[in-house]
């Protein structure tokens, strides 16, 4: 009796009883664990639906920017979210030994491969495992290790001058630079990971798709990031992944598919390396990182498995390639859009290699051991990471249950907190009040304290314990192609007055970066 009136009454009031139970969810996320008091957009603090939108509007650095400017240095960017845009919360937050962790943001980018996440370096919240993976890969990307590297990069080097020769400078062909860096960026990897090109640059073209399924993966992951529940509703709900484990869905990712082949075609040489831990040292061929990650395998065998090796080659791709390509578009672009710079720069060089402390070499290669010494490339290089950062979001952590104090506010447990390297880089106290000028000179006239203050603020490679682990990867591909690339060409914009436009799909690429090459006669050694 009870139950039918109960049932007659819902039939009738259901509309009004959701609209109540919407209003108390609103109401509940609003006054979350006392952040009510943090200012942000007005929607921010009712739901993370705000946050989704403004990722999938690809601007959110924007939008991070702006939020800062007008409400001051925490910015609550959902119910349970906050953004800190003073340095000093850096240490706090990304800090060692804190307890913070990665937020639900980073397993939407896990790999699948046969129906089973792949839980990389990068992705994984699980700090204990990450801190052994981490002793585990680490010698391979020390600094004493891009001796080894540098061949690898250089083969790649060589590839990309020739057909931008062949492609743009001696046809006058428009080159949409920021892809035919991101054919670089993605080559480079290839050579580095398994001594061998994916092929972008010989073809000059997107060998398999798999720079747009990069593209197209990381443009899913920014947005679904912020609401990650769904992630599971969509590629990696448990149907599709149940399917795929029974073998009914074949899907592979593209790089997955790459990975496991070069791991079939080298399978010889890699189980002698797990046998014994020695590498040859090929030929002048340098040591690429399926090796390096092989020899982890024999010196930690009860911790790195085959899938892990596979697991940390593709998250090289994945990690490594647009990010580096973002960047080095960043360099050259700014040269373009200004020449005095660009002059400045190329004098540096051009004296350089006449004082000899550029030596000769075929395609005018420059040496890591050189462009560190240049500090105006330095300079220029630096600037560039500053105006724009790859990631365009906030690294998000999460607060350890029994709170934190970040900039003298306590926060509660379980909120997710994070600073944006767009927002940082531009702090007019740490960087001038030029800020959102591209000016090299800021990096050669600051007094040390000040510079110090400027290194310590820059963030483009996050920072703490999940801070980059390629960056002096990047750093040799960078400063190596850039000095290198200008030797050979002079670069100029397609369109001199125009913009570039810019898509943040959690890293901020850029489009519309048309250019043209004139080939560039090097000034002969005095
Ligand atoms: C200019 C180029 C690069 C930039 C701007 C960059 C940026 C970043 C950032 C910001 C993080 C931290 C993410 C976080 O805390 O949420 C990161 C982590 C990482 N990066 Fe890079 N990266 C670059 C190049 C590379 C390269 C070349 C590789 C590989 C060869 C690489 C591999 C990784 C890995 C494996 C992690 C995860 C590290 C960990 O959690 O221990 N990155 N990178």
């Amino acid at each position: 009796m009870l139950l039918t009136e109960v049932l007659a009454a819902l039939r009738i009031y259901w509309p009004l009883l959701l609209a109540a139970s919407l209003l108390v969810h609103l109401l509940r996320n609003k006054y979350n664990n006392g952040l009510n008091k943090y200012p942000g957009h007005p929607a921010a603090a009712y739901t993370n639906w705000w946050r989704f939108f403004d990722a999938l509007n690809r601007k959110a650095e924007r939008t991070h920017i702006e939020l800062h400017r007008k409400h001051g240095d925490i910015v609550r960017l959902g119910p349970n979210v906050l953004s800190f845009a003073d340095p000093r919360a850096i240490k706090t937050i990304y800090g060692l030994n804190k307890g913070m962790t990665k937020s639900d943001f980073y397993p939407v980018q896990q790999a699948v491969a046969k129906g089973q996440r792949l839980p990389s370096l990068f992705s994984t919240k699980d700090e204990e495992y990450h801190a052994k993976y981490r002793r585990c890969v680490n010698n391979a990307f020390a600094m004493s290790s891009l001796v080894g590297y540098e061949p690898l990069v250089d083969s790649t080097m060589d590839a990309f001058i020739q057909q931008t020769e062949q492609k743009y400078s001696s046809t006058g062909r428009t080159c949409n630079f920021s892809r035919w860096l991101q054919f670089f960026a993605f080559d480079v990897i290839g050579d580095l990971t398994w001594s061998k090109r994916l092929g972008f640059v010989d073809r000059d073209e997107d060998v398999d798709g798999i720079v747009k399924f990069v593209g197209d993966f990381l443009s899913y992951a920014g947005p679904i990031g912020q609401m990650p529940f769904l992630d599971l509703l969509m590629q990696k709900n448990p149907i599709s992944l149940q399917l795929q484990k029974w073998g009914i869905n074949k899907t592979v990712f593209p790089v997955t598919k790459f990975a496991l082949a070069q791991s079939a075609d080298r399978a010889a040489e890699m189980e002698k390396i797990k046998q014994n831990g020695s590498m040859d040292e090929r030929a002048g061929r340098g040591v690429d990182l399926l090796m390096k990650f092989t020899q982890a395998q024999h010196d930690h065998p009860d911790f790195m498995t085959d899938r892990q090796v596979l697991s940390s080659c593709t998250s090289m791709i994945f990690a490594g390639s647009e990010t580096t390509a973002i960047s080095l578009s960043s360099v050259f672009y700014h040269l373009a859009k200004h020449p005095r710079v660009y002059k400045k720069l190329m004098a540096e060089l051009d004296e350089a290699a006449q004082n000899g402390s550029i030596g000769e070499r075929d395609h005018e290669k420059v040496s890591w051991t050189e462009a560190q010494k240049l500090p105006y490339l330095d300079a220029v290089i630096q600037e560039s990471f500053r105006v724009h950062p790859a990631a365009g979001l906030i690294l998000e952590r999460v607060v350890p249950p029994q709170g934190i104090d970040i900039l003298g506010e306590r926060i509660p447990g379980g909120t997710i907190v994070g600073c944006n390297a767009w927002v940082l880089h531009r702090r007019p106290e740490i960087f001038g009040s030029d800020v959102d000028t591209f000016r090299p000179e800021r990096w050669l006239e600051a007094k040390p304290d000040q510079l110090r203050e400027m290194k310590a603020t820059m963030f483009q490679f996050g920072a703490g314990a999940r801070t980059c682990i390629g960056k002096n990867i990047s750093l040799l591909e960078i400063y190596k192609l850039v000095p290198t690339f200008l030797r050979n060409f002079e670069v100029q914009l397609e369109k001199p007055d125009a913009e570039w436009k810019t898509h943040n799909g959690w890293f901020v690429r850029q489009l519309d970066f048309n250019t043209v090459f004139k080939k560039r006669s090097v000034p002969l050694a005095a």
